[in-house]
C-alpha cells in the first residue's frame, strides 16, 4: 500500500502512525510545495542525498514564477528573467555553466539604476518626441544625488518612511533639484524604473532598507535561451505531482500530513514549505495545529509586489537597436517600457513591463485590451508600428498560485522578519524567495533559500533518526558542476 493512501481517513491514529513509522524508517521521506525553484532545489539536495521526496505542485506546469513560453517560436520569460549578479559566486553559476546556458549583461557593476545602464535607454514623451540623450543622462545624474539625500533624511529620522515621502522632503530642501516639464517626466520615469525593481510604488517602499541589499557582483544578464533550462535540469527524476494543490498541512506524531485538493493525503517525516509568500498571506493553506502568531505576523509584515509583462512577436523589427525603449510622462505610473528582445536574443520581440499598481490596473483588462493598450504606447513612439503577430499576457497578482510576484521590504519592517519567516517549526521548514539570507525577490535568493531549508531539514531528520554522522548532507551533485567552464555573456 502507498503510504499517503494509509491516511486517507484523515486520521493519525496509534495504529496508522506505527506501521508508517515502520516502512519509512529505512528511508527519510519529505513532501515538498511548490515546485519554484526553491521547490525544485530543495528536492534535488534531498533526492541527491537519497532522501524519498515527493513535490506537490498545484499549477500543471513546473517553475512557479519562473515561466520561460515558448509559444512564440522562441523562449520568452514572462516571470523571471535576469540573471541578478553575473558572477562565479551566484549560487546559480555552476548550473548555468554546467547547462551552458548564454547571458545578455544588461549592466555592468557600477549601474547604480538597476538593471540597465543609461546608455542603453531611448527615452519618448506622450507625444513620440524623443527625449534628448544629455537631457536623459542629467536627470540620471539628479535622481542619484536625490537618493544620495535621501540618505540624510534615513540618518536623521529613527522611524521608517516611504521613498516617496523623503524624496519629497529632499526636494522640498533642495528646489534646485526639483525638476520641470520634459526633465520632471524623465525624473517620473527613473522613480518607474525604481519601482520596477521593488515591484511596488514608492510611497509603499521602506527608506530604511531600499538599498540594504547584498547585490552580487557582475551587473544583470538576461538568460537569453531563458530560465527553463534551469528549472528542467533540477527537476529531472524528481517524483512531482502536479495539479496537487495543497489546502491543509498537519503536524505530529514526528510525521507530517498533507492533503491536497479533493482530500487525498501525503505523509512523510517533513515537509519543506516553499508556496509564495501572497499564498500564505491569503491563508489558502490551513495548519493544523495553527501557525504560531509570531509567524502569523511575520507573514503579514513583508511585502509581495507585483509586476506583469505583456510580450509582443512582431514579424519585422521597426524600432532601434537599443535594450529599452520608454515613455516618460507626468507621473511615474504613467511611465513605462519595453524591453527590446531583439537585442538580446535576435528574435523580433519586445516585453511591456509594468510595476506595482499599474500591474494591478493592468489585470484588469483582457488580454486583447492589454495588448492594444500596449500597442498605442507603442504607435505613439513609432506611428509605422506594424500589428504584432502575437501576444502574451502575465497576471501575477491575482494568479491563485502566486498572488503576487516578488516580495520587498514594506515601510516600518521590523528587522528580524526574515529569521521569524524561515524558522521552522518542529518537522516543517519554509523556503521561497521571501526566505532568502539575502537575495529575497531573486531567482537564486529563491534557489539558497531552498537548498537551506532542505539542509536544515536533513539534519533535523538524521538527528531525530540518530544517523547524523553515518549520511554525507553534500549534495554531489552541484560540486560535479563545479567545473572551470566559463559563464558565457554577450555586450561584456
Ligand atoms: C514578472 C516577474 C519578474 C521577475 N523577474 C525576476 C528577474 O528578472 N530575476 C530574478 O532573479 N527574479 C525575478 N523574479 C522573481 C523570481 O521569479 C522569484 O523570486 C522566484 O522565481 C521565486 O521562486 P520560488 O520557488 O520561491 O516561488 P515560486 O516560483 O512561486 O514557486 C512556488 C510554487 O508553489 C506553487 N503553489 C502555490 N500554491 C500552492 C499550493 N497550495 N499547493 C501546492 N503548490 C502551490 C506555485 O504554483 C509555484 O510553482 C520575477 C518574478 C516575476 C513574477
Amino acid at each position: 500500500m502507498d503510504p499517503e493512501d494509509l491516511f486517507s481517513t484523515n486520521l493519525i491514529d496509534g495504529t496508522i502512525a506505527s506501521r508508517i513509522e515502520r516502512q519509512h524508517r529505512s528511508r527519510p521521506s519529505v513532501i515538498v510545495i511548490g515546485a519554484g525553484i526553491s521547490g525544485v532545489a530543495a528536492a534535488r539536495s534531498l533526492y541527491d542525498a537519497s532522501f524519498k521526496v515527493t513535490v506537490l505542485e498545484s499549477r500543471d506546469r513546473v517553475g512557479g514564477r519562473i515561466h520561460t513560453d515558448y509559444s512564440f517560436g522562441c523562449p520568452v520569460d514572462m516571470g523571471a528573467s535576469w540573471l541578478h549578479g553575473v558572477c562565479n559566486e551566484n549560487p546559480l553559476a555552476p548550473l548555468i555553466r554546467g547547462l551552458g546556458l548564454t547571458l545578455y549583461r544588461t549592466s555592468g557593476d557600477n549601474s547604480v539604476l538597476y538593471d540597465h545602464d543609461l546608455e542603453s535607454y531611448m527615452l519618448f514623451n506622450i507625444n513620440g518626441h524623443q527625449v534628448p540623450q544629455q537631457t536623459v543622462i542629467e536627470v540620471g545624474d539628479t535622481f542619484k544625488r536625490i537618493l544620495e539625500e535621501t540618505g540624510k533624511v534615513r540618518d536623521e529620522n529613527p522611524d521608517d518612511m516611504s521613498v516617496s515621502q523623503a524624496i519629497s522632503i529632499v526636494l522640498d530642501r533642495h528646489p534646485e533639484l526639483r525638476q520641470q516639464g520634459l526633465a520632471h517626466e524623465v525624473l517620473q520615469w527613473f522613480i518607474c524604473r525604481m519601482e520596477a525593481w521593488f515591484a511596488a510604488d514608492a510611497d509603499m517602499i521602506s527608506l530604511k532598507t531600499w538599498d540594504q541589499e547584498h547585490v552580487l557582483t557582475g551587473g544583470h544578464g538576461l538568460m537569453v535561451q531563458g530560465y527553463d533550462p534551469i528549472i528542467k535540469s533540477l527537476a529531472k527524476d524528481i517524483d512531482i505531482r502536479l495539479n496537487h494543490r495543497v489546502t491543509k498541512i498537519s503536524s505530529g506524531y514526528n510525521k507530517v500530513m498533507v492533503t491536497v485538493e479533493g482530500g487525498r493525503n501525503f505523509v512523510a517525516d517533513a515537509a519543506i514549505i516553499t508556496v509564495p509568500l501572497g499564498i500564505l498571506k491569503a491563508n489558502l493553506i490551513e495548519f493544523e495545529p495553527k501557525l504560531p502568531d509570531w509567524k502569523v505576523s511575520a507573514i503579514s509584515d513583508l511585502g509581495v509586489g507585483n509586476e506583469n509583462k505583456v510580450a509582443l512577436r512582431f514579424d519585422k523589427v521597426f524600432w532601434p537597436n537599443v535594450e529599452l525603449l520608454g515613455i516618460v510622462a507626468p507621473t511615474s505610473y504613467a511611465c513605462g517600457y519595453f524591453l527590446n528582445l531583439h537585442k538580446a536574443t535576435g528574435h523580433p520581440v519586445l516585453v511591456y513591463m509594468a510595476a506595482g499598481r499599474f500591474a494591478y490596473d493592468l489585470e484588469k483588462l483582457s488580454d486583447e485590451s492589454a495588448a492594444e493598450f500596449v500597442m498605442q504606447q507603442l504607435k505613439n513612439m513609432f506611428p509605422d508600428a506594424c500589428e504584432p503577430v502575437q501576444y502574451l499576457v502575465s497576471r501575477w497578482g491575482t494568479d491563485p498560485n502566486s498572488l503576487g510576484c516578488y516580495s520587498y521590504d514594506l515601510v516600518g519592517k521590523p528587522t528580524d522578519v526574515y529569521d521569524k519567516l524561515r524558522a521552522p517549526l518542529g518537522n516543517l521548514f519554509f523556503g521561497g524567495e521571501a526566505v532568502s539570507l539575502d537575495n529575497q525577490g531573486s531567482v537564486h535568493g529563491a534557489y539558497s533559500a531552498g537548498v537551506m531549508a532542505a539542509e536544515n531539514c536533513q539534519t533535523h531528520i538524521l538527528e531525530k533518526q540518530g544517523q547524523l554522522e553515518k549520511i554525507p548532507l553534500v549534495s554531489l551533485r552541484h560540486e560535479m558542476l563545479e567545473t572551470s567552464i566559463p559563464l558565457q555573456i554577450s555586450r561584456m
